[in-house]
C-alpha cells in the first residue's frame, strides 16, 4: 500500500499521566478507537492552543487537572478519516482531582514494565498482572497498534515524531517513527 494521501490535517490532543510507576489510561466507549486504551485527549477547538485543549479534555475525559508537558508529535491517517489526525502528544507524573469515569472514558491504571525488553514481553503475551500491585500491564493489545511501537521509549524519557497509517479495518499499514530526544 502507498502512503495516503496527505492534504489537510486536523488537531488533536492525547495526554498520559504516569503516578506511583503507574499509567493511567482510558477506555473509549464511544466513536472511532471505541473498546480500546488510550490517553486522554480530542479535538482541539478554534481559538485554542494546543496546550489548552490537552488540559481541558484531561479535564472532561478523567476529571484530573494537571501540568501536561509537550512530549510528541504523531500524525494518524485512516480512510476512516477525511482528514489527518495531527496529534500532540503530552504527559504529567501527577495531577490535582479524583479520577473519574466520563461518559466517553472509563480511566483505570496500569502496571508499566520496568525495561524496555520487558515491555517486548508483554506486548507477546499480552493480560500479565504484577504480581507486586495485582494490576495488569499495559493493555498494548487492546491499544491503537503503532502505540508499542513507541510508548515504551517515551515512557523510558524520550520524545518523538512519527506518522501511522491504518486501512479501514483499523491495522495499520505504513509508518514512521523517530525519537528526538
Ligand atoms: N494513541 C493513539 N495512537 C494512534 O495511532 N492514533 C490515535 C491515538 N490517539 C488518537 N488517535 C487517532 C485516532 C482518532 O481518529 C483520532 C482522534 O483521537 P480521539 O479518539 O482522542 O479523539 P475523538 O475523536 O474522541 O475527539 P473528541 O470527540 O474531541 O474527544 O486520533
Amino acid at each position: 500500500m502507498d502512503w495516503l494521501p496527505f492534504q489537510k490535517a486536523k488537531l488533536y490532543t492525547n495526554a498520559f499521566i504516569r503516578r506511583d510507576g503507574r499509567l493511567l489510561l482510558g477506555y473509549k466507549k464511544r466513536g472511532l478507537g471505541k473498546d480500546m486504551y488510550n490517553g486522554f485527549g480530542g479535538k482541539v477547538d478554534p481559538g485554542e492552543t494546543p496546550a489548552e485543549a490537552a488540559v481541558r479534555e484531561l479535564q472532561e475525559e478523567a476529571g484530573i487537572t494537571a501540568k501536561l508537558k509537550h512530549r510528541a508529535t504523531l500524525l494518524f491517517m485512516s480512510p476512516e478519516i477525511p482528514e489527518a489526525a495531527h496529534i500532540e502528544i503530552y504527559y504529567a507524573e501527577d495531577y490535582e482531582g479524583n479520577v473519574t469515569e466520563s461518559e466517553e472514558m472509563r480511566p483505570e491504571w496500569f502496571a508499566i514494565p520496568d525495561s524496555e525488553e520487558r515491555h517486548k514481553e508483554v506486548i507477546q503475551t499480552p493480560k500479565q498482572v504484577d504480581p507486586t500491585t495485582g494490576l495488569r500491564f499495559i493493555p498494548y493489545d487492546q491499544m491503537w497498534e503503532d502505540d508499542k511501537l513507541w510508548l515504551p521509549a517515551f515512557l523510558s524519557g524520550h520524545d518523538f515524531v512519527g506518522r501511522a497509517d491504518f486501512d479501514s479495518q483499523g491495522h495499520m499499514q505504513k509508518w514512521w517513527f523517530a525519537l528526538t530526544s
